[in-house]
């Protein structure tokens, strides 16, 4: 199957969804621009005197976890609580979770206190979410990851979110079902921040598209046919990761126009 990328396109340049980041400092700018070139406005309030008011005219909120200290989880909260109290899809990028107990208990308490529509992390951090041994060094997942559909599901079964697994192969999973995505490029893994865009990205379509699973079935295909664009030179000769990146961020602003949708079928529904 292959999600309705059109109709995605549509919603989103219909609603301009406002999406509020709360995110590392590492990737704040690719962030941003990633919201924006999918047709979306970013803002990147993260002040708790000024983040629940804007959360509470906004279409999405993304709490990105990479760079968080103590009076920033609590910022999160209060976001995410306002958030809850005007239906705004919350969006968790678990960065680093399996590095470390600190970032362990953040995780813990983000999908304790608030109802999380979307988990966007690699598979290293889906399988420490899950309470399975998971090798997460730093922010990156190494090791090998046989179970990530049944982890992915649990996760999901356990929050209540759709949630997706970054790898080679992208999966999706709700409590009951679950699915893979054969889309993206090798070249996406080579640089900094694709897991955050990535983030931002499931905030923008799950902004703009009703049903979350379908926002994010959507996003997931759409965000790894850029970084295939991008690849193939769709976007201009690029020399090494840095330029790869550039031609990326020309994707994704350029894909609402291209032809988007895959020829053959890129998501398969998993047993
Ligand atoms: N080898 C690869 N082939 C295809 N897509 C990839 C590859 N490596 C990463 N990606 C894509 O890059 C994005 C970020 O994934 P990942 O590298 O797992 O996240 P993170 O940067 O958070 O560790 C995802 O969309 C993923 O599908
Ligand atoms: C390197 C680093 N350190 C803390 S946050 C961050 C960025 C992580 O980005 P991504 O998850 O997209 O690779
Ligand atoms: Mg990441």
């Amino acid at each position: 199957m292959n999600p309705d990328l059109d109709g995605a396109f549509d919603a989103i340049e219909e609603t301009s969804p406002l999406v509020n980041c709360i995110t590392n400092a590492v990737t704040v700018n690719d962030v941003a621009n990633a919201a924006l070139f999918w047709g979306g406005l970013p803002v990147m309030s993260d002040d708790e005197n000024d983040v629940v008011d804007m959360v509470a005219g906004a279409d999405g909120l993304l709490l990105n976890m990479g760079t968080t200290d103590e009076a920033g989880v609590e910022t999160m909260l209060a976001a995410g609580r306002s958030a809850m109290d005007h239906d705004v899809p919350i969006v968790l990028d678990p960065v680093g979770v399996g590095a470390t107990p600190a970032r362990d208990e953040t995780a813990r308490r983000l999908t304790t206190d608030l109802d999380i529509a979307v988990i966007n992390g690699n598979y290293g951090e889906i399988t420490a979410l899950a309470g399975e041994t998971a090798d997460v060094r730093g922010v990156e997942s190494v090791g090998d990851y046989s179970e990530i559909a049944r982890d992915a599901t649990a996760v999901a079964a356990d929050t209540g979110a759709v949630v997706v697994a970054s790898g080679a192969t992208d999966v999706v999973a709700t409590a009951d079902r679950a699915f893979e995505i054969e889309a993206g490029h090798e070249l996406m893994g080579r640089f900094v921040g694709t897991g955050c865009m990535q983030g931002v990205t499931q905030a923008v379509f799950a902004g703009a598209v009703a049903e979350t699973l379908d926002a994010v079935l959507a996003g997931t295909l759409a965000y790894g046919r850029a970084g295939e664009r991008a690849a193939a030179g769709a976007y201009g000769d690029f020399e090494g990761p840095a330029s790869y990146r550039t031609a990326f961020l020309d994707a994704i602003a350029g894909l609402a126009a291209a032809e988007a949708a895959p020829d053959e079928e890129r998501i398969t529904e998993l047993d």
